[in-house]
């Protein structure tokens, strides 16, 4: 009722403001009937909306709220919020509930956060074209992606995800592993070089304080590239391709970049070009020079296999080769796949150096575990690969690193038509929050420890083999790819990729927090990484 009243005597206010600044206005007989037909129709309006909808007629009156919410807007400022996440996992730690909470969207209508097992297997997989991205976040997306997976609902969704499922399968990955490897080696020996630097020239063991942040993004940015299409951004060296300059800037946490995002989500197009138009144009401005890059590249890259008539492993010259796809379409594609594969695994990586730092035990261990099993002799690639994908030690890191810093740390769906969840009516245009970051730390889920990095929890204590759960009840506690239909298409491609670049990255480097006070100050646009950087005390590992 105290929301209801405030926005009334604000609308009320700014009404008759209004009115008045048009003189004498007030004085006819048109004012003098239309005003108080105005504040009653408003009134009933909002005490309807407000007090009698939500706690007397609506389906999920009887499902626990969220506390709290602000008048207009509701909770919806937990989406938007820096650090993200703090509220909704609050929620979630402090609202009793089965599997489901209540939040208030815009003007008090209704929205749901799913918290346990079974409403995100629904939501994720058994009714998953029930519920779409709502189509100011898919606007927003279809500016800098274009028509591919991401943005796609529907039969076209479905057709894409058929003919592109193959390209992610196990053996391509397979195939793409001396990429993978190739890049995590040249990334270690960039950051020796900087050690080097840093250290005297006779120094057995260089040490030195790095940002291993950036290199991540260009260490992945150019493995996304050579995976993709064969091309080498080669920004790990050197700063000048386009393409990877423009995907820099895209990727690089930047308040500015979020605000223009947030008003497209929240607004019509117009409103961030009005607000922010230097950031909204210059948004613009590099989405269309990404698109007329990949485009020359593709262009380039068709010429070239016509005149050698060679095969490589790159996705984009089987894509060729398949003849199944327009230039636009595959630009679409590459455009995707880049955008979501590359700042997702640096953000991995970077978060899972972080725990190794902050756990020097764990990364002592770990070590050993890969000196014993991984060679780094490029000539030993094959049996470095193949052993990696089954060390215990390593896939739990990097699991538990990605449990409790899932780089997509939230996603929101749409019911696109009236259906249900756990048996509660959900009507058509009802917003569902599914945050994985949250989801991955609940204690509902995980148990007392959610919030703690324990490794172990990955590997069975009987067979010291690597189990799939993490000792959670239900595989829906993990979110970090996401379920069902609109899963993570890469996650063979990340985990290979991620793996790579730990395992030869620990394998060199004995790693500790330059500043051990520091607490990573998380921040986002779609990918969540610390703000600051990611600045490691390393030293060469005897
Ligand atoms: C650690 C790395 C990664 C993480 C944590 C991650 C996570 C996710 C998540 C949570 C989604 C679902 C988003 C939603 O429901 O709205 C997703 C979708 C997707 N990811 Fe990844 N991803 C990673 C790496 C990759 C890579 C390497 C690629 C491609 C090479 C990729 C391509 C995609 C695509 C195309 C989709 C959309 C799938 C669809 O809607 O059908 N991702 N990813």
């Amino acid at each position: 009722m105290a929301h209801a009243t405030l926005v009334l005597l604000t609308l009320s206010s700014g009404i008759s403001t209004g009115l008045k600044a048009f003189g004498h206005f007030e004085e006819t007989p048109f004012f003098k009937l239309f005003s108080p037909v105005l504040a009653a129709t408003t009134f009933v309006w909002f005490l309807y909306n407000y007090q009698i909808y939500p706690h007397f007629v609506s389906p999920l009156r009887h499902l626990p709220t969220a506390p709290g919410g602000l008048p207009v807007i509701g909770h919806v400022y937990a989406r938007f919020q820096t650090p993200p996440c703090r509220d909704y996992l609050r929620f979630v730690k402090t609202v009793p509930n089965d599997g489901l909470i209540r939040l208030w969207n815009f003007w008090n209508t209704e929205s749901l956060i799913i918290t346990n097992a079974k409403s995100i297997c629904e939501v994720l997989v058994t009714k998953s074209y029930d519920f779409e991205k709502a189509p100011k976040a898919r606007s927003t997306l279809h500016r800098i992606l274009g028509e591919g997976l991401i943005v796609t609902e529907g039969d076209l969704h479905k057709y894409q995800r058929k003919i592109l499922n193959p390209y992610f399968g196990f053996r391509q990955v397979k195939d793409l592993y001396p990429v993978f490897w190739g890049k995590a080696l040249s990334f270690s020996e960039v950051i020796l070089s900087k050690l080097q630097e840093q250290s005297p020239a006779n120094e057995k063991l260089p040490s030195g304080v790095v940002d291993v942040s950036p290199l991540a993004s260009f260490m992945a940015l150019d493995t996304i590239g050579m995976a993709l299409t064969g091309h080498d951004f080669n920004t790990l060296h050197h700063n000048d391709d386009p393409l990877g300059r423009v995907y820099q800037y895209m990727s690089t946490p930047n308040t500015m970049i979020k605000a223009v995002l947030s008003l497209n989500i929240l607004f019509p197009r117009w409103v961030a070009s009005v607000v922010l138009p230097v950031e909204d144009r210059r948004i613009s401005d590099r989405c269309a020079e990404s698109r007329r890059l990949c485009f020359e590249m593709l262009r380039e890259k068709r010429a070239n296999m016509k005149a050698s008539g060679e095969e490589s492993p790159d996705i984009l010259s089987k894509m060729i080769n398949s003849n199944m796809y327009t230039d636009d379409e595959m630009t679409d594609h590459l455009l995707t796949f880049v955008a979501a594969g590359h700042e997702t695994t640096a953000a991995a990586f970077v978060w899972a150096v972080y725990h190794l730092a902050k756990h020097p035990g764990i990364q002592k261990r770990l070590r050993d575990e890969i000196r014993a099993n991984v060679s780094l002799d490029p000539a030993h690639q094959n049996e470095a690969m193949s052993s990696m994908e089954h060390l215990p030690l390593l896939n739990a890191v990097l699991n538990e690193s990605l449990r409790l810093y899932p780089p997509v740390h939230q996603n929101f769906r749409m019911a696109v038509r009236d259906t249900s969840i756990l048996g509660y009516p959900v009507l058509k245009g009802t917003y569902v929050v599914i945050n994985n970051y949250v989801i991955n730390r609940s204690p509902d889920l995980w148990g007392p420890t959610a919030e703690e990095f324990i490794p172990e929890r990955w590997i069975d204590p009987e067979t010291g083999k690597a189990n799939k759960t993490g000792g959670a009840s239900s595989v829906y506690a993990n979110a970090t790819f996401s379920h069902g239909a609109r899963s993570c298409i890469g996650q063979g491609f990340a985990r290979a990729e991620f793996r790579s670049m730990l395992a030869a990255f620990v394998h060199t480097f004995e790693m500790e927090m330059a500043d051990p006070d520091e607490v990573p100050f998380m921040l986002g646009n779609i990918t969540i990484k610390p703000l600051n950087g990611m600045k490691l005390r390393l030293r060469v590992a005897a």
